[in-house]
């Protein structure tokens, strides 16, 4: 049994003040293995964030389930840890308490509330930022602080959209680095919503590319990133190759290196 189960999910939503359908997802099934990172890729309106959504339980599916280590999800859970694309800190709050933020929903009391949110605090590297406020903290320290918090109440799975949209390219290849290092010390299962195909190579075991509403391939990845730098990674031959396949699993019309 995989770890996240998404079977045969289809969404539609009523536009035109309700007379019209649109049909966002059709029939979208995949499995994600427990300690797996799988991009979610495809054009813009192919149904990437509806189905991120569905997964967290922020929107229900118009048919089809989401099950989280066997169970079917019901709306969201504690076993499953969203960071957006903005942050979304809230202003009034230091980091510390920001990352402790959905510790204090959980019901989770001080002090190991603070506790816990420390650990995250420094898993980030953002101990010296601990008493600062957002406006306080750049882009990339933001989004770590996001990620922290997603990763505090410990969830099953952890589920990004556009995590480094917004970001500058230098930051944004400094935080895929970071996001390995994370991912290696807690083998958290992850999925991410990406418009950057060298984020997804970078970063995913597997690729699923969904085009209108369809899973249309999925892609293998699988670099071997344990031996050097993002950066050096990113200059292999091995790099180009897994990027050239993926580039044509966007673009062509004919499926090149599929496996689910
Ligand atoms: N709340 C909504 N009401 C009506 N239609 C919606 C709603 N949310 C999404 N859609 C439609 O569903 C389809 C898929 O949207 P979705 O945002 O999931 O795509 P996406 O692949 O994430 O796009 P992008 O890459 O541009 O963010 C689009 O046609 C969109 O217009």
């Amino acid at each position: 049994m995989a770890h996240l189960e998404v079977c045969n999910i289809s969404k539609s939503f009523r536009t035109s003040g309700g007379v019209e359908f649109a049909r966002a997802l059709d029939g979208v099934s995949f499995a994600v293995e427990k300690g797996e990172i799988v991009a979610l890729i495809g054009p813009s309106g192919s149904g990437k964030t509806t189905a991120l959504r569905i997964i967290m339980g922020l929107e229900s599916a118009s048919s089809g389930e989401v099950r989280v280590a066997g169970r079917a999800i019901s709306g969201c859970g504690y076993d499953r840890g969203m960071v957006f694309q903005h942050a979304e800190l809230l202003p009034w709050r230091n980091t510390l308490s920001n990352i402790g933020y959905g510790l204090e929903m959980k019901g989770v009391k001080e002090p190991e509330r603070s506790r816990i949110a420390s650990h995250f605090l420094e898993l980030v590297g953002l101990g010296h930022a601990r008493d600062r406020r957002p406006h306080q903290l750049s882009g990339g320290m933001k989004q770590r602080a996001g990620i922290a918090r997603a990763l505090a109440i410990d969830p099953e799975v952890l589920l990004m959209d556009e995590p480094f949209g917004a970001l500058d390219s230098q930051t944004r290849e400094s935080l895929h680095g970071e996001l390995l290092a994370i991912h290696a010390k807690t083998g958290k299962t992850i999925i991410i919503v990406t418009h950057d195909l060298d984020e997804a190579v970078m970063l995913a075991d597997r690729v699923v590319v969904l085009k209108g509403g369809q899973v249309d391939q999925i892609v293998t990845v699988e670099l071997d990133r344990s031996s050097s730098e993002p950066g050096m990674v990113r200059a292999t031959d091995e790099y180009a190759r897994k990027r050239a396949v993926l580039w044509d699993a966007l673009h062509g019309d004919t499926p090149l290196e599929t496996a689910q």
